[in-house]
C-alpha cells in the first residue's frame, strides 16, 4: 500500500475518507477517539500544503439526511483538536460541499455532512455506488483512506472512489494494519478471544473463523443471548438472534472438537427494562443464572460470577483481543462488567488489543487509560474481519 508520503499533495484537494463515528449524547460527543486518531493524518496534509476533504459516516441513517446523524459536532471538534477553523458543508455532493472545496485555499480543512445521507453510499448496486463515488471524485484530486473502521464496508466512498483517485493509506490505517497482521501471523498463546456489543449478526459470523484461530472465546453482551439459547435456555426479552441459533449450535460443537474452549456467562443482570441512558436513573437490575433468565426480563450485563470466570481466562494469556462491551456499559449499573474484563487484561501479562468503536470508548470513559493497553484499534467490525483473515474492501482498494 502507497502511503501519503508517495503523494504529492501540495495544492491538490485530498479526500480523507476517515471514520468519525463518534458516540453522541444529542449534538455532545461523549468519546471522540476516533477523532483523534485520524487527527495526525489531517494535519500532516494540512502541514504539506494540501486542500483537506474530510468525509465519513456517522450511525446508520437510511440513506438520506436525518439532523440527528449530523457530522457538525464531529467538525467542530476537528477544528478544536487541530486548532485550525473547518469549514463545514450541509451536504455531501451538493451545492454547499461543492462550495466549500472551491473556497479551499491550500492547509485549509472541510468536513462534508454525513456520507450516509445518500443512498448510494451504502447501495448494494454498484452503478448506484459507482455513481455516488463519481460524484465524490468530481470534488478531489487525490484520495487517502484512513477510516479504519469502516473499511470492512463494500460502500461508496470506501471502495468505489479510491478506485477512481490517486489514492494511499493514511497513517491511522498504517498503524491499525501493522499491529493486527501481528496477531495473524505470530500471535503468543493462549489466545483468548473475548467478544460482547450489540451488533450480534456482523459478529457471530467472525466466531465462525475465530474457532480455527483462537484458544479460548468469551462471550458476553448482546452476543451471548444467542448462545444461552443455543444451549437451551430461555433468554427472555434479551437481544437474541433467532435464526442464528442453529449457527451458534454448530460453533459450539467445531469449539469442542478442535478443544478450543468456548466460555458462555454463567450468571447475568437482569431488568425488565432498557435503562434510560439519559437520565441514568437507577435501573436496580436483579441478578440470576444464565440458565434462569425470567421470561419478562432482558440480560443486559454479565454478573458477578462471570466476571470472576472471565478474569480468571485472561490472566495466563499471551495474547487477548477484545471487542465489544460485555453489558450496557453506558448505564452505571451495567458497567461493572465491562470494567472487570478491562481490568482484567490490564492485570494480565498478555499484550492486549481492544478493537471496536464502543469498546475504545468504553475504557476511555471508564477511566482506564488507553496507553495501558497493547493496542486500541478504533475499528470494531474492521479489526474482527481483518483478524478473521477477510480481505477487507478498504484495504483491497488501496493496495494497487
Ligand atoms: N446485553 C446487551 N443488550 C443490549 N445491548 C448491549 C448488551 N451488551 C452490550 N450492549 C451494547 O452494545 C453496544 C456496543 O456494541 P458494538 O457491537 O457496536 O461494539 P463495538 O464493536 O465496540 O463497536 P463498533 O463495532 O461499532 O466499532 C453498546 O452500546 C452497549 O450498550
Ligand atoms: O462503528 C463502526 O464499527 C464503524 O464506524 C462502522 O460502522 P457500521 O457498522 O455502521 O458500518
Amino acid at each position: 500500500m502507497k502511503t501519503i508520503d508517495d503523494l504529492q499533495v501540495a495544492g491538490q484537494r485530498v479526500f480523507v475518507r476517515a471514520d468519525l463515528n463518534v458516540p453522541l449524547d444529542g449534538t455532545a460527543i461523549t468519546d471522540d477517539g476516533r477523532i483523534r486518531a485520524v487527527a495526525p493524518t489531517i494535519a500532516k496534509l494540512v502541514e504539506r500544503g494540501a486542500k483537506v476533504i474530510v468525509a465519513s459516516h456517522l450511525g446508520r441513517p437510511k440513506g438520506a439526511p436525518d439532523p440527528a446523524f449530523s457530522l457538525a459536532p464531529a467538525a467542530a471538534r476537528l477544528g478544536d483538536i487541530l486548532g485550525q477553523d473547518v469549514a463545514f458543508a450541509t451536504d455531501t455532493v451538493g451545492e454547499s460541499a461543492r462550495s466549500v472545496v472551491a473556497g479551499l485555499a491550500d492547509g485549509q480543512v472541510a468536513v462534508l455532512e454525513n456520507l450516509r445521507f445518500n443512498a448510494g453510499e451504502t447501495s448494494k448496486d454498484d452503478a448506484e455506488r459507482g455513481a455516488f463515488a463519481d460524484q465524490l471524485a468530481a470534488l478531489a484530486d487525490l484520495y487517502v483512506g484512513d477510516g479504519f473502521g469502516a473499511v470492512h464496508r463494500k460502500h461508496a466512498s470506501v471502495f468505489d472512489l479510491p478506485q477512481r483517485l490517486p489514492h494511499a493509506a493514511g497513517d491511522l490505517i498504517a498503524a491499525e494494519v501493522a499491529v493486527l497482521k501481528k496477531l495473524t501471523e505470530d500471535v503468543k498463546r493462549p489466545y483468548v478471544v473475548a467478544l460482547g456489543g450489540a451488533k450480534v449478526s456482523d459478529k457471530l459470523a467472525v466466531i465462525d473463523q475465530l474457532i480455527e484461530k483462537a484458544d479460548r472465546i468469551l462471550v458476553g453482551g448482546g452476543m451471548a443471548y444467542t448462545f444461552l439459547k443455543a444451549k437451551g435456555h430461555e433468554v427472555g426479552i434479551s437481544l437474541l438472534q433467532e435464526d442464528q441459533v442453529p449457527a451458534c449450535l454448530e460453533y459450539l460443537a467445531r469449539a469442542e472438537k478442535r478443544g478450543v474452549e468456548f466460555v458462555l456467562p454463567v450468571d447475568v443482570l437482569v431488568s425488565a427494562e432498557f435503562p434510560d441512558l439519559k437520565t441514568k436513573a437507577p435501573a436496580n437490575p436483579g441478578t440470576v443464572a444464565a440458565d434462569a433468565i425470567p421470561a419478562d426480563k432482558e440480560g443486559l450485563d454479565i454478573g458477578p460470577k462471570t466476571r470472576e470466570l472471565y478474569a480468571a481466562k485472561v490472566a495466563d494469556a499471551g495474547t487477548v483481543f477484545w471487542n465489544g462491551p460485555m453489558g450496557v456499559f453506558e448505564h452505571p449499573d451495567y458497567a461493572g462488567g465491562t470494567k472487570a474484563v478491562a481490568q482484567a487484561l490490564l492485570d494480565s501479562p498478555a499484550f492486549t488489543v481492544v478493537g471496536g468503536g464502543d469498546s475504545a470508548a468504553a475504557v476511555r470513559l471508564l477511566g482506564f487509560d488507553e496507553t495501558a493497553f497493547g493496542h486500541i484499534s478504533t475499528g470494531g467490525g474492521a479489526s474482527l474481519e481483518y483478524l478473521e483473515g477477510k480481505t477487507l474492501p478498504g484495504l483491497a482498494a488501496l493496495e494497487d
